[in-house]
């Protein structure tokens, strides 16, 4: 049974907030819980999936399977660089967004990825302006498990002690985590003691998002929401989409949107802002239903164009990765495939009802491997002078060909990205550390560009989502190292022990072609690690962003984003612990703006 409840839409239709939230996700909640710290001020968080106590959402283990219930069924446009692939696009629908079914997985970028985003025209969003915002969203608890065990470092330092979120380890490993950490030892890549002290190359222990005591998950609606949804200037309604934002001319009022339970359609209003939370995929979707986006997609959807604005729905990045999958012996018991054997599994289960520990504690543990392009690949210099060499627009999407400002932005980008993946400052591949056969390699600072569009068709549906990925064949060069380099990795003699035998891609495959067809062929090559982001980008007019240093969407008023549609550049990490950063500083600026007028 849900412990809080979604306010009703006759208790709010036709009222007007000083803040309307559109999306109660991860970053919504957030910036709910911090503005209305100000009882003076009302807010309103319109959120179209439900509230849910879904155990799938709480117990971690459980959190390895994809919660199809709570997301959006949505499937990308036919990818012409994987084949023209389409794959599920992978966004939580339910009131806490993807940090209620997501991996768990709850670490940070290097120091430099975060700087490249000052780089790119916004001042206070680098390493320095962020930390503070990392430490305020979180409480740390080291681990259980002693370093004798493990050898688990950390430094608290770099966490909050009394944020909402909580930030710890499971109680549990598996016993051969550590011959993996032996074998990345024995390979010479570096180990930082803390992964989030803006050091995040290498092989590092993160912790999860994940509450000490109860060994259960921690997201944005526990954490933000439920400690405060008492608060009489806070309203939650869950079951509503928002359609559109309405403008007075080009200055935000209110939103327009649907119960879904009966399809009424009500407008609620807003004093101070209204605040998109809806993420990289939605928000540039309500954006251009409300008339700001790009004329060309606008005019094709029969929506009349408010505010040319190309940013909106350009930009889109993700992680692209191969699922790759070695067949083992002897692994130590228990192991990841515990569920499938009746004994372990009953045993597991025993475990945890009883004492909180074993297997069933761990989403998908606390071990990440973020390597640097020279660390696995002695072509990087070669990798690195072709990107330098390209002619940007010969792989992008049309809209950079047009739009000068666009493009300016995409050169800044691409030339700071071939800086970082010249360097060791930050990765450029997540590579496998599971002591099992699943190998999941992810390239983390792709070229390529997608988009998020309209769906002409259907302009209310689901836009048409079009990652373009390996569009930029630097993508696919590093993606093609990163599954050699995980073939090397295998024939470590400390890894002999599992008997490891290679079966995606396969041995067969050996030249650069026949290694993506074999993944494609084996589904086991896909566009997205759920971190899409970028498709509203944080950066100046000139470099074609969408909003500026402050949130605001340019061209209007009282309207800004929060989401993961801001991220100009995708860091080389797993996106949540980002977004509770990104949201902290949102809702501090939204205040000082409101709060201290003229500052
Ligand atoms: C399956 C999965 C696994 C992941 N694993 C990890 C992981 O292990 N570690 C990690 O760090 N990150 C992970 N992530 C990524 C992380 O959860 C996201 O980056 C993060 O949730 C993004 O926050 P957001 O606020 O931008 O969007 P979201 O959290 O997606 O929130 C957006 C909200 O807006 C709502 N919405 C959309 N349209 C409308 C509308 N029209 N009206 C009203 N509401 C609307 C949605 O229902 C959603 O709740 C994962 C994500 C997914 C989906």
């Amino acid at each position: 049974v849900p412990a809080v409840k979604s306010d009703t839409v006759s208790s709010i239709r036709g009222k007007t907030y000083d803040y309307v939230i559109v999306g109660g996700g991860l970053t919504g909640l957030v910036v709910a819980h911090r503005l209305s710290e100000n009882k003076s001020h009302s807010v309103l968080v319109l959120e179209t999936g439900p509230i849910t106590e879904d155990i799938n959402t709480i117990i971690p283990t459980l959190g390895n399977n994809i919660n199809h219930a709570l997301q959006y069924s949505i499937d990308s446009a036919p990818d012409p660089g994987l084949g023209g692939l389409s794959v599920g696009v992978l966004i939580g629908k339910v009131v806490g967004g993807g940090s209620v079914i997501n991996g768990m997985a709850f670490d940070r970028a290097s120091a430099a990825d975060y700087d490249a985003w000052e780089q790119l025209g916004n001042p206070g969003w680098g390493w320095n302006g962020l930390l503070p915002y990392f430490k305020k969203s979180t409480t740390f608890t080291p681990p259980k498990l002693t370093r004798k065990d493990f050898n688990i470092t950390y430094n608290a330092s770099f966490y909050g002690t009394n944020g909402p979120l909580q930030a710890s380890f499971p109680n549990f490993e598996f016993p051969d985590v550590k011959v993996m950490w032996e074998a990345f030892r024995s390979e010479g890549y570096p180990t930082p003691r803390e992964h989030a002290s803006g050091d995040a190359v290498g092989a590092t222990w993160i912790p999860t998002s994940l509450d000490p005591k109860t060994q259960t998950r921690s997201d944005a609606r526990r954490a933000y929401y439920d400690s405060v949804k008492n608060r009489t200037n806070l309203k939650l309604v869950s079951g509503v989409e928002v359609n559109e934002v309405l403008f007075d001319s080009l200055t935000a009022k209110g939103v327009q949107f649907t119960t879904l339970a009966n399809k009424t359609v009500s407008k609620v209003y807003a004093k101070r802002e209204v605040i998109l939370a809806a993420g990289s995929v939605f928000t540039p979707k309500i954006l251009q239903l409300s008339g700001v986006g790009p004329a060309d997609v606008l005019k094709a959807a029969g929506v009349k164009v408010k505010k040319d604005l190309a940013a909106v729905g350009a930009n889109l990045q993700d992680h692209p990765n191969a699922n790759m999958f070695w067949s083992t012996q002897n692994l130590s018991i228990p192991n990841p495939g515990f569920s499938s054997d009746p004994a372990q599994n009953a045993s597991a289960w025993a475990q945890y009802y009883a004492h909180r520990i074993g297997p069933v504690c761990q989403s998908h543990g606390s071990s990440l491997a973020f390597l640097s392009l020279q660390s696995i690949t002695s072509n990087y210099k070669q990798i690195v002078s072709t990107i330098k060499a390209q002619k940007s627009t010969d792989y992008l999407p049309a809209v950079y060909k047009n739009n000068p400002n666009l493009l300016r932005g995409y050169e800044a980008a691409k030339s700071i990205t071939a800086e970082l993946l010249s360097g060791t400052k930050a990765a450029a591949v997540e590579i496998p550390m599971n002591a099992f056969g699943l190998a999941i390699a992810a390239v983390q600072r792709p070229l390529s560009r997608g988009y998020v569009a309209l769906n002409t068709t259907n302009p209310t549906g689901n836009p048409i989502v079009q990652f373009n990925t390996f569009q930029n064949p630097a993508d696919r060069t590093m993606m093609i190292e990163a599954v050699k380099w995980t073939r090397r990795h295998w024939q470590n003699p400390i890894l002999a022990r599992f008997l490891p035998a290679e079966i995606t891609p396969g041995v067969a495959a050996q030249t650069d072609d026949e290694i993506i067809q074999a993944l494609l062929k084996q589904s086991a090559l896909t566009a997205t690690f759920a971190h899409q982001s970028g498709t509203c980008a944080m950066m100046p007019e000139k470099y074609g962003g969408c909003v500026s240093s402050d949130l605001r969407v340019y061209g209007t008023k009282k309207l800004s984003i929060v989401d993961a549609s801001i991220i100009p550049l995708v860091p080389a990490t797993h996106l949540q612990a980002t977004m509770y950063a990104i949201a902290e500083k949102a809702a501090d600026i939204i205040k000082l703006r409101h709060d201290f007028p003229g500052r």
